[in-house]
């Protein structure tokens, strides 16, 4: 059998990918069936650390928080992103896979703190470990909590599961003529202010030298396919 390009990777799953085609909330097949994606890579021996957005919930209660303070909004969505967590690691256990969740904001009785090397103690273990509440701060996304964490545990890759299978040469959802870049570098992404990540994010990664993978979290199969080196999505290199 071929071994997995990566050894230790940082997963970030779109909370709005939960939603499935509901219009908000958490779709139980949905969750079923990325967690069994995520079992399938888990139980190949990669390290899996996930960070999982909050878009999902928050959609649900966005029009009640128009006109709201922009970071008690934030703090919301990071409260959202700790639902989620414990959503997706309640359905890892389901599948037989042992997940812990650390939260970037205290909240103890819930969750346990997020601590670095306690982190990295549970990957070392072949545990994966949820990150939640993003970077724990107003003013940031998930993204950018993706980008964090994943330097922090020296994770080889970033790998970005969202709606669209790649980095466009423009937003495909609003352009049907926009074509995907096999691969592109940090500078061209920022430069050219391709919307797929925020350039908070890219700056981090690019800083770091972390690499990003951009791929459909739709596609069946897509996520081993990454995990093992195969062509599939849009790489984001130095
Ligand atoms: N140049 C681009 N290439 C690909 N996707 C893009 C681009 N510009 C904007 N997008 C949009 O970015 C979205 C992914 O970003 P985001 O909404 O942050 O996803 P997520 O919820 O997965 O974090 C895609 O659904 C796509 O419509
Ligand atoms: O470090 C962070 C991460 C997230 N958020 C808030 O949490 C929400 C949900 O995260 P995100 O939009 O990144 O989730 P996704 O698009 O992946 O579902 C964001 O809109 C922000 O309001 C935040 O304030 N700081």
């Amino acid at each position: 059998m071929t071994k997995p390009a990566y050894q230790r990777v940082l997963l970030k799953l779109s909370g709005e990918a939960l939603m499935g085609d509901d219009p908000f909330g958490i779709n139980r097949a949905t969750i079923e069936r990325m967690v069994a994606d995520v079992a399938e890579v888990a139980n190949m021996g990669v390290q899996l650390a996930v960070v999982i957005g909050g878009g999902n919930i928050f959609r649900g209660v966005a029009p009640g928080a128009q006109g709201m303070d922009r970071a008690t909004a934030d703090y919301m969505g990071m409260l959202a992103t700790v639902m989620n967590a414990l959503a997706l690691a309640d359905a890892m256990r389901q599948q037989g896979i042992t997940a812990r969740v650390m939260s970037a904001i205290a909240i103890e009785q819930v969750v346990e703190p997020y601590v670095r090397p306690k982190a990295l103690q549970y990957l070392e273990e072949g545990k994966v470990v949820v990150f939640a509440a993003g970077t724990g701060n107003p003013f940031f996304t998930t993204d950018t909590a993706a980008a964090l964490r994943g330097s922090e545990i020296s994770a080889e890759i970033v790998l970005k599961a969202t709606k669209v299978d790649g980095v466009y040469t423009a937003d495909p959802k609003k352009d049907p003529h926009a074509t995907r870049y096999e691969s592109i570098s940090f500078d061209e992404a920022i430069s050219k202010n391709l919307q797929v990540m925020d350039a908070t994010a890219f700056a981090l990664c690019r800083d770091q030298k972390l690499p990003i993978k951009v791929f459909s979290i739709v596609k069946p199969g897509a996520l081993k396919r990454v995990i093992m080196g195969e062509d599939e999505g849009t790489l984001v290199h130095v």
